[in-house]
């Protein structure tokens, strides 16, 4: 009998559960019309996230959490009454954007100006093949929504800015920086100190990554550790240095942590305290930051900064890697690839130097080019400058006539191959140009066979 009446209160629960589910499926389907979430392109204003007692049906998806004595039915209900907004959907975001939904965060903003690629699947989890196209903002709220319909999604196709940021960031409890630029990285700042947000900010690179939660009970915000922005040449992002996609993949599980010890009300302990990832070691380090400083320009004792700017004026880059573009030279310095395509034709004798590291070289490269990393001739390495010597005084010898020998340097997309020619300009016996926009040009507007990466 007792077996019986257990038996059948947990098909009754079983069942409760069944109809929580469809009817949650149902509320979304009557109000977006379509299983998944509407898109914005402009900021929304959002009703408050009321309280509400945990269903069964969250008793059962939260349960493995809810054992844990850190979390429990209070940490649970605090984090279903958090919102977060991620800037960023892209290597550190999806991670992110994917665990804190997992954890059952009331509200996840999901914030991208950008449209999935290829090339950003190897750690941009939540996109897949066929949302190529597709804003990284609704391809992330759709998969996010799939793996948690119980929580709301708002997803923005658009770019944080001056204008957006403090309308946005002031309708969200915490914010998480999963951005890879600079100048969006002061202006969230910025933002969050003057909404009094507390900011959970990530960064991955190459083999390495870091983490750190900014403007948090007292502790200093990202200017406080870095007043002024680094120059622009000096920044190097995912599409000039690599990635390797497991690293923003840990960092954004990091950042994940730190938001959902916020939001259930245990606390993050990396309020002034930098962590660093070494991949290539599998090491962590953590190091003490310097405390707020009264003279910070915007969270300081008497702030210079009390509205936002322009954050790329102050950075000297834009706010977007698309079009991250160095201007060095003068005009007649540098050719476009139509006019290296027509001296390539007319067989005018010439040295083609490629300044691109070895690992891309090894990717792609034009025929006949001489491959001299910009390092190399940064640092003066003797073996490449005599290199580069012998090749200038063999090509000069097969030219007819005494003239200068044409150089003409060429890299990826036409930053470095810059630095390359003001480094050469005073060479002996050549004239040196820059071959605009590099090799990503050469494979949009000579030949279409060139691999793009
Ligand atoms: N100001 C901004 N507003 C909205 N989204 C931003 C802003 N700045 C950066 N982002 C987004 O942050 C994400 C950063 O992620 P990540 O560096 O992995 O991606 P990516 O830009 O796609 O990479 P890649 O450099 O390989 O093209 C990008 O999707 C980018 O569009
Ligand atoms: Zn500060």
């Amino acid at each position: 009998m007792a077996d019986e009446v257990s038996r059948l209160k947990a098909r009754l629960l079983e069942k409760e559960n069944e109809l929580d589910v469809l009817k949650n499926k149902l509320a979304q389907l009557e109000k977006n019309g379509t299983p998944f979430i509407e898109l914005n392109d402009k900021v929304t204003t959002l009703t408050p996230l009321g309280s509400k007692a945990l269903s069964n049906q969250d008793i059962v998806r939260y349960s493995r959490q809810l054992l844990l004595p850190e979390l429990g039915v209070r940490g649970q209900q605090n984090l279903s009454q958090s919102s977060v907004l991620v800037v960023g959907c892209g290597g550190l975001g999806c991670p992110l954007a994917l665990y804190l939904a997992a954890a059952g965060i009331g509200r996840l903003g999901l914030l991208d100006y950008d449209e999935v690629e290829l090339s950003n699947l190897h750690r941009q989890v939540l996109h897949r093949e066929e949302s190529q196209g597709q804003a990284k903002a609704l391809s992330a709220a759709t998969a996010v929504n799939r793996l948690n319909s119980t929580i709301e999604c708002v997803p923005y196709h658009l770019q944080l800015s001056s204008k957006n940021a403090l309308p946005l960031i002031q309708q969200y409890d915490i914010v998480a920086d999963c951005s890879d630029n600079v100048p969006t990285r002061y202006l969230v700042n910025d933002a969050c100190v003057i909404s009094g947000k507390p900011l959970v900010s990530a960064s991955a690179l190459r083999m390495e990554g870091q983490l750190t939660v900014y403007n948090y009970h007292g502790g200093p915000c990202y200017r406080c550790l870095y007043p002024v922005p680094p120059p622009a040449e000096t920044v190097t992002n995912c599409s000039d240095g690599g990635v390797l996609g497991v690293v923003p993949g840990i960092m954004g599980c990091l950042q994940a942590l730190e938001v959902i010890k916020i939001a259930s009300g245990q606390g993050s302990s990396c309020g002034q305290q930098l962590v660093m990832f070494d991949a290539l070691d599998t090491r962590f380090r953590s190091i003490r930051l310097r405390p707020r400083q009264p003279g910070c320009a915007v969270c300081g004792e008497n702030p210079s900064v009390t509205q936002l700017l322009d954050y790329e004026a102050l950075c000297g880059s834009a706010a977007t890697d698309k079009c991250r573009r160095l201007n060095l030279l003068s005009k007649d310095q540098r050719i476009t690839v139509q006019e290296y395509k027509a001296i390539l034709d007319s067989a005018t004798s010439h040295l083609l130097l490629d300044v691109r590291p070895p690992v891309e070289v090894d990717i792609c490269q034009l025929p006949s080019s001489l491959n001299i990393p910009l390092t190399g001739l940064q640092r003066g390495n003797g073996d490449h400058i005599q290199l580069l010597k012998e090749s200038i005084r063999r090509t000069k010898g097969q030219m007819s006539g005494d003239g200068l020998l044409p150089v003409y340097v060429i890299c990826k997309l036409g930053n470095d191959s810059q630095k390359a020619v003001q480094l050469l300009e005073k060479m002996d016996d050549i004239t040196v140009k820059d071959i605009c926009g590099g090799l990503m040009a050469w494979s949009q507007k000579i030949d279409l066979t060139f691999p793009q990466y």
